[in-house]
């Protein structure tokens, strides 16, 4: 066990000590919890309410309160590395810079012309000269020869400036007789000349490493002259997808239900910031699982399903055989509590999602999106909070939002619930459908609603999670 590993094992294990009810010990009642089904008077305010929380109690097994589950991730994230890589332009996007982005020429490159119209040399009038080419001076063309003293040439937007040439004068603003240029106003000396050199001069630093590479960013870097970019590696990620119920197509049958994981999990984790190299169903083959995580290449691996202790639920025992480490074995969070965390051998993190399809959701904000935020220069391209990505401390404590809940939820008396919600005016109001194995709430939800242990009262502002693409 490594240093940071022994850290992790110790920080759960004091956890347990000092948020969960000791055995046998009188639990009482946690504040603004329900006593008799109803919601209390006078509950907690959301953040008392957190203060107050302690890791709940499933059964005879312990979990991690919800905010210190998302800590844990944080801390795993936060070890890690992100590699730099040359990626081509095409494929750089959400990635960040490993790298200051410096000009690799002068912009412009070259005097150009900002308008349409003519190059003149002096004061006018102007005697039309010959540019070589009826058009006269067009963009992307060699060198233009020199205008002489007196003289204008017609010119195109983005061409290269005659050398003698005093301004631009747009076409709008000029008339020609018999090759005679005439302007009422004459322009100023550099008008509508863009001198070289007036964004940038090469070896300028555009932009700094860490940098997040947006649509604005590529075109910036083209122009600047890159072809590839320096980014750091996103974390490699990989789905293993458990159960043998699971039908990969058509409709569900004979006591099969689709895979509504495989189809969701990869493409979520992509908005948290990860590259999605493979999603893989596995089945409930032991065997198949342990080889998976023995040779797995990623950075991260995501399990679906087989996180309880069911017959088949084969996460638990495929860790402790390959001498994993469990730096969270489940979480005081409804729904999804056997969710999981673990740092195999060989350095990738697991994070393990139950299979009911929301509590899949909810693990995967709890633990995943927070690991992902915390690799320094990685981060989601847009998180769920849409807070900007935190330094290498990877603190997630400042990235959800808080906004009032309009209507009543109720809490679960220990554990703190992830509620979709939509958004409602300046608040958010709850949605239907949200059974831990129903997707038809988050798939109409903006975000999930972060609800304390004893649940909130309309007007309560409550943190939420924002979905990546609300
Ligand atoms: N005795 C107990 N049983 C269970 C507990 C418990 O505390 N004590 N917890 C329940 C909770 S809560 C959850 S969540 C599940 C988690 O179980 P697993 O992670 O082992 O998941 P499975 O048993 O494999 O599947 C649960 C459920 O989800 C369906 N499923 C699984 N994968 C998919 C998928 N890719 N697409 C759609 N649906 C999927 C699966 O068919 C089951 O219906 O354990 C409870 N049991
Ligand atoms: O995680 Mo389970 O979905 O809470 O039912």
């Amino acid at each position: 066990m490594s240093g940071d590993d022994l850290a992790d094992a110790l920080a759960l294990a004091n956890a347990h000590r000092d948020g969960a009810p000791r055995a046998g010990a009188p639990r009482g009642t946690p504040r603004g919890a329900f006593r008799d089904g109803r919601a209390p008077a006078e509950p907690a305010s959301g953040e008392d309410a957190f203060r107050e929380e302690r890791a709940g109690r499933e059964g005879s097994v312990r979990h991690l309160a919800w905010p210190r589950a998302r800590a844990a991730a944080a801390r795993a994230g936060a070890r890690r590395r992100a590699e730099p890589v040359t990626l081509p332009l095409e494929s750089a996007l959400g990635h960040r810079l490993a790298e200051p982005l410096t000009a690799l020429t002068d912009l412009p490159a070259f005097d150009t012309s900002a308008m349409d119209g003519w190059a003149v040399s002096g004061p006018g009038p102007w005697e039309l000269a010959d540019a070589g080419d009826a058009r006269g001076v067009l963009a992307g063309h060699g060198a233009p020869p020199p205008l002489p003293d007196g003289h204008a040439v017609r010119i195109a937007t983005g061409a290269r400036i005659p050398p003698g040439t005093t301004a631009v004068l747009r076409s709008e603003y000029g008339e020609v007789h018999d090759r005679r240029l005439r302007a009422p106003r004459a322009p100023q000396h550099g008008a509508d000349i863009r001198p070289r050199g007036q964004e940038c001069r090469a070896g300028d630093r555009l932009l700094p490493a860490g940098a997040r590479i947006t649509p604005a960013v590529l075109g910036l870097a083209a122009a600047a002259g890159w072809d590839g970019l320096p980014v750091l590696r996103r974390p490699r990620a990989e789905v293993l997808v458990l159960g043998d119920e699971l039908l990969a197509s058509g409709r569900p049958e004979g006591g099969r239900v689709r895979d509504a994981l495989g189809p969701m999990i990869g493409p979520w984790l992509e908005c948290l910031g990860a590259e999605a190299v493979s999603t893989r169903r596995l089945g409930d083959d032991a065997d198949a699982l342990r080889a998976a995580l023995e040779g797995t290449t990623a950075d991260l691996v995501v399990t679906t399903g087989g996180t309880a202790s069911g017959p088949v639920d084969h996460v638990h025992p495929a860790l402790r055989e390959l001498g994993a480490t469990l730096l969270v074995d489940g979480v005081a969070v409804r729904p999804g509590h056997p969710m999981l965390l673990a740092r195999l051998p060989a350095g990738a993190h697991l994070v393990g999602l139950p299979g009911n399809p929301l509590a899949a959701v909810s693990g995967l904000l709890t633990l995943a999106e927070p690991l992902l935020r915390a690799v320094p220069g990685a981060g989601p391209s847009g998180g769920p909070s849409g807070a900007p990505s935190p330094g290498p401390s990877g603190d997630p404590s400042a990235e959800p939002l808080t906004v009032p809940l309009v209507d009543e939820v109720h809490g679960h008396p220990r554990d703190t619930r992830l509620v979709p919600v939509v958004q409602d005016g300046l608040g958010v109001r709850s949605l239907r459908f949200t059974g831990p194995a129903m997707l038809r709430g988050i798939a109409a939800a903006t975000a999930l609603a972060v609800v304390p242990p004893g649940g909130v009262r309309p007007g309560t502002g409550v943190r939420v999670l924002r979905l990546p693409w609300a």
